[in-house]
Order: structure tokens, then C-alpha cells, then sequence
């Protein structure tokens, strides 16, 4: 596996490494001694999915409050789309800022999320299908977000928003108090 530095801090773009023969290839997507020499998390308790059927749909931007902040592994398992990770820590060295990378079925990318850092994506294809590894538990109670298009951030997104739940098309404007 190969882990490529993320401009947030502690965030991380990992590629596989494939052993290639004729039938194709053998790659790791999680390995906890790779995970652990790096600080990240190991201990995955919710292996998760999310089919899209439009191009262009927006889910975002997620994290849950203290003391059910999640890691989060995602990988692109159908189609493509655009993965943002963007910093809520107030003491990081990186707060506020954001970075988003294309993952794919082809490029078989995944996103290290760390604790603490909001996540979202947006469709590049229709029937595109996400799963992540999640570290905590869900818990409706500690769900929160911050809008995808506030000016507090400016996150660029590829397409116009083709379709989005009313709950992300509700959040208010950042104050750094709530999140
Ligand atoms: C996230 C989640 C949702 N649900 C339920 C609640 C609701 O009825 C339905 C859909 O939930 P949501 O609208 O929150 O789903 P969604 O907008 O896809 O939420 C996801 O967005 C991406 C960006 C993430 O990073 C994920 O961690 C998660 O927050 O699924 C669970 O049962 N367990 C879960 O872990």
C-alpha cells in the first residue's frame, strides 16, 4: 500500500500496490500493521455503502461531535466521484482547510478521514456506489455537518448539484463555536 500525505493533516490518499500475474492482480486495501506504523486508526466497527444514481450528487459535509468522532476509510466502488476531507480541528496545524481527490472502481483509490475532520463527495457518474469503514458507532444524536458551498471554506466542487438530501441543503453557515 502506498500512503500519499494529504495538505490536511493527518489525512491520507492510499493506492494499492498490486502483485500482478496473469489472472490479474492481488493488492491490500487495509492492513492494521500499515495503519498502526502511521498512527492511524485500526478499529473499524461499521463497514458501510451508498449507491448514487445520478451524476452529480452531493452528500456532505459529515462528522460527528465529540465524543463519537469517527476515522473513516472511503473507497469508490462503482464509478467515480470527488472526495473532500476538510479540517474542523481547531487545534490543527491545517484548520479549515480542505483537499479533494477523484476516486474510482478504476483507480481504486481510498481517503484516510481522520477524527475530527468533516468528509463529503459528489458524483462524477451515475451509479456510482461509496463504502467507507467507519471507527465509531453511528449516533444520530452527534451528527452534524457544515454546508458544502460555505464561503467559510470555498470547497470546489466538479459538477452543479444534481441531487442532495434536505438535510445537507439545510446546515447553517460555520461558526466555529458549533462545530
Ligand atoms: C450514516 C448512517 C445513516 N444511517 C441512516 C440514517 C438515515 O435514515 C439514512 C441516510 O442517512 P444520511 O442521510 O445521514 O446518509 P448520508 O448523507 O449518505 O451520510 C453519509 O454521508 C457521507 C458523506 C459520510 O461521510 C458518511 O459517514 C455519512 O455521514 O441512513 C444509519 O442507519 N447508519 C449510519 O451510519
Amino acid at each position: 500500500m502506498r500512503f500519499v500525505s494529504s495538505t490536511v493533516a493527518g489525512a491520507y490518499l492510499i493506492e494499492i500496490d498490486p502483485a500482478r500475474d496473469e489472472r490479474g492482480f492481488f493488492a491490500r486495501t487495509f492492513c492494521a500493521d500499515e495503519f498502526t506504523k502511521r498512527g492511524l486508526e485500526t478499529d473499524f466497527v461499521q463497514h458501510s455503502t451508498s449507491y448514487n444514481v445520478q451524476r452529480g450528487t452531493l452528500r456532505g459535509m459529515h462528522f460527528q461531535r465529540e465524543p463519537h468522532q469517527e476515522a473513516k476509510v472511503v473507497r469508490c466502488l462503482q464509478g467515480a466521484i470527488w472526495d473532500v476531507v476538510l479540517d474542523l480541528r481547531p487545534s490543527s496545524p491545517t484548520y479549515r482547510a480542505w483537499q479533494g481527490f477523484e476516486l474510482s472502481s478504476s483507480n481504486r483509490r481510498q481517503l484516510y478521514i481522520p477524527k475530527g475532520c468533516a468528509h463529503g463527495f459528489q458524483t462524477l457518474t451515475a451509479d456510482a456506489e461509496v463504502g467507507y469503514l467507519i471507527s465509531t458507532r453511528y449516533a444520530p444524536e452527534a451528527a452534524a455537518g457544515v454546508r458544502f458551498d460555505d464561503p467559510a471554506f470555498g470547497i470546489l466542487w466538479p459538477l452543479p448539484v444534481a441531487a442532495m438530501s434536505p438535510k445537507d441543503g439545510a446546515w447553517p453557515l460555520f461558526e466555529p463555536a458549533r462545530a
